[in-house]
Formats: C-alpha cells, sequence, structure tokens
C-alpha cells in the first residue's frame, strides 16, 4: 500500500470514530498520524456546534487541538474519560490487543485509557496482525537514571533492546522526561504475561502492550470500513 492510499484509510477510519463522539463527552484524543485525521474530523465538528471537552495524550496532540479550538480539560476535572479514539501500531485481530508507542506517547496514551469507559482504535489495514510482535517493535518508557540496568533485564525477558534515539543522534526524550527502550521480541506469544514481567522490572515506567483495554478497533482498507469488537472467547 502507498503511503497515500494508507493516509486515505487512516483518515477514513479515523473520520468515522470522530462520529461516535456525542454532546457532552470527555474524549481522549489520541496521538499519532491516524489520531490526528480524528482530532481534525473532531475540531470540524466542534466548529459546527458539537460542545466536549478533549483530554490529550501528548503535547503534540494538545498543539494540535488548541489550534483547532478544541477545549481542553484533565483529571483534575474529570474522574473518568467517556469515549477515546487513538491509534495503534499493532491491533490483534480477535482480542484487539495493542502495540502502541511508536510515536512516543504509550505512558500518556495508557493512562487516558486506562480511565476511558471506551477506547476506540483506528488504522488502516496494515496494521492487523495475527499475533503481537509480528511487525513492531514493542516500545517500553524507562527512567532516564540507571536505563542501562533497566535494558539488561528487559534482555533477561526476551527482549533485543535499542534505546531510542532522535534524528540527532541524542536518546529520545518522551513528553514525561522519560526514555524509551524499543523491544524486538520473536513474537510475543502471551501478550499477558510479557506485558506483567516488563513491568515488574524496577526502572520500567510503562510497556507499550495495552491488553483488554480496546473496546473497537476501527480499521479502514481498499474493500471499506470495519468496525471489529472483541470476539467471544
Ligand atoms: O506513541 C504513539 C502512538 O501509540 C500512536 O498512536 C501509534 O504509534 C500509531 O501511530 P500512527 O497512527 O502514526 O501509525
Amino acid at each position: 500500500m502507498s503511503s497515500e492510499q494508507a493516509a486515505e484509510y487512516k483518515r477514513h477510519a479515523a473520520e468515522l470514530a470522530a462520529e461516535m463522539v456525542e454532546d457532552g463527552m470527555v474524549v481522549g484524543l489520541g496521538t499519532g498520524s491516524t489520531a490526528a485525521f480524528a482530532v481534525a474530523a473532531l475540531g470540524r465538528r466542534y466548529r459546527e456546534g458539537l460542545r466536549f471537552v478533549g483530554v490529550p495524550t501528548s503535547l503534540a496532540t494538545e498543539h494540535q487541538a488548541r489550534e483547532l479550538g478544541i477545549p481542553l480539560s484533565g483529571f483534575g476535572e474529570h474522574e473518568r474519560v467517556d469515549l477515546t479514539i487513538d491509534g495503534a501500531d499493532e491491533v490483534q485481530r480477535g482480542t484487539l490487543n495493542l502495540i502502541k508507542g511508536l510515536g512516543g506517547a504509550l505512558l500518556r496514551e495508557k493512562i487516558v485509557a486506562s480511565a476511558s469507559d471506551r477506547l476506540v482504535i483506528v488504522a488502516d489495514e496494515s496494521k492487523l496482525v495475527d499475533g503481537l510482535g509480528e511487525h513492531s517493535l514493542l516500545p517500553v518508557e524507562v527512567t532516564p537514571f540507571g536505563w542501562e540496568a533497566t535494558a539488561r533485564r528487559l534482555a533477561e525477558v526476551g527482549a533485543h533492546v535499542s534505546p531510542r534515539r532522535s534524528r540527532a543522534g541524542d536518546l529520545f526524550i518522551s513528553d514525561g522526561g522519560n526514555l524509551i527502550l524499543d523491544c524486538h521480541f520473536e513474537g510475543i506469544d502471551d501478550p499477558a504475561a510479557t506485558e506483567l514481567a516488563i513491568g515488574s522490572i524496577v526502572g520500567v515506567v510503562e510497556s507499550g502492550l495495552f491488553i483488554g483495554m480496546a473496546s473497537e478497533a476501527v480499521i479502514a482498507g481498499p474493500t471499506g470500513v470495519a468496525r471489529l469488537h472483541v470476539a467471544a472467547q
């Protein structure tokens, strides 16, 4: 799929999800190229009279939403988020378990997702996988202090670890002031166990595994847009 086609599919999925927002909602605003289409569509809907407040999942999304005139809020004012629309790097068929964080926003995204009544994932169909870790690295956010030691612990649970760097070659710093270690696994057979193993390492802030969090995925491709739900076990 060409990048123009992928962008078109992302836009389709994002615009359909943006239609799910209703008057009075608290809306989680995701991060990344696909979520940005949803934020743009929500900006248009706000200008047309829909009233909602957004909870942004990154500084980049906060900036985009402000430019569009979307009012923003946070967890000081709201305990729960009604609906979050976000992208993903991989979406597992059936479970809708996810890998997120290639854009570096996984920590805020996970905080917002965990406070959301509904997490709707928007993506083009290249993101759909049978098993997590098929195509994507797993980003893990870690504290800057002692990151090399944390990286060694991650290697012990089976990851090939590379610290993420900026284009200039410096260590990438997340919105939360942490580092990201990109972890390659030879497939992630048991995502819940992997999430637990990674989460128990001192120095790990969060991993990009989102297990049991997505309620729906809106996936667009050449045959149209499909709304996927978690399959009954
Ligand atoms: O940290 C970034 C986020 O998890 C993104 O939602 C994810 O990387 C997908 O981004 P995109 O829609 O640009 O592929």
